[in-house]
């Protein structure tokens, strides 16, 4: 079967400055990939690529098969690729429950959006009335996942779905991928420390200096990610 996400050759950056130098990466239907890398290695600007924030300069994107080089963020959302971004997206002065309202997909019930999101995270339920900006930083990234969860994605691109968090809410969140990747939602994440994404990742991708250096299953990368120093948990 075809990887619902695909890039092959992909070369992208900011106006003149190269960024990525022919990546090649295959996000397969149903699984969780972790996108490992260095600090500036190009991990965001790979995802920015994927969901069509930036258009590859060379090479090619694939979702669900189809060729959707400059495809606009929007097409691609309505094609089921839903992007949490870094540091989250929340709307801090509306409630947790407004929040969810907000990116509910069209023909959905609000009630059903709400009974979902409050099942995978009861923590949630449990402050639905609350500001989304008085919620504790692993209860916000909850909501941003939940949010995402609304607009009924077929692929999620995470990016640093760690940052900032405690060890134990982080394996918490993890717990939460793992169970989208098991309902046949497929997930990228991107990770800048490696121990809590590959305790549920089936694939993982190590990204330095623009390149993917290596691939494969979670054993396969260790030797690169040690010798990168990316092994240990924030
Ligand atoms: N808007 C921009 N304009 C110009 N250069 C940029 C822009 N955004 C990122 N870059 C540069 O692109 C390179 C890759 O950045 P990117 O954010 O993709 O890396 P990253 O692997 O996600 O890093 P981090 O883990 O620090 O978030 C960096 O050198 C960065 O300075």
């Amino acid at each position: 079967m075809k990887p619902i996400l695909e890039l092959v050759g992909v070369t992208a950056g900011y106006g003149r400055i190269e960024v990525l130098h022919g990546v090649d990466l295959a996000l397969p239907r149903g699984a969780v990939m972790a996108l490992l890398g260095p600090n500036g290695a190009g991990k965001s600007t790979l995802l920015k690529v994927a969901s069509g924030q930036i258009r590859a300069t060379a090479g090619h994107v694939h979702v669900g098969g189809a060729h959707v080089n400059g495809a606009s963020p929007d097409a691609l959302a309505r094609a089921g690729l839903c992007t949490i971004p870094e540091g989250r997206s929340v709307f801090p002065n509306l409630t947790v429950r407004d929040n969810l309202r907000l990116s509910t997909y069209a023909g959905a019930r609000a009630a059903d959006v709400y009974g979902t999101a409050f099942d995978r995270f009861p923590r949630l339920a449990e402050r639905a009335n609350q500001l989304a900006g008085s919620l504790s930083g692993g209860e916000q990234q909850m909501l941003a996942m939940a949010r995402a969860l609304a607009t009924n994605p077929a692929v999620l691109l995470v990016d640093e779905l760690s940052m900032g968090l405690a060890p134990l809410v982080v394996r918490e969140l993890y717990e939460v991928v793992a169970g989208l990747a098991a309902d046949g939602v497929s997930v990228l994440v991107v990770e800048q420390f490696a121990d809590a994404a590959l305790a549920v990742a089936d694939r993982a991708a190590v990204l330095v200096h623009g390149r993917v250096v290596a691939t494969g299953g979670p054993d396969e990368i260790a030797d690169e990610l040690a010798n990168l120093y990316l092994g240990s948990v924030t």
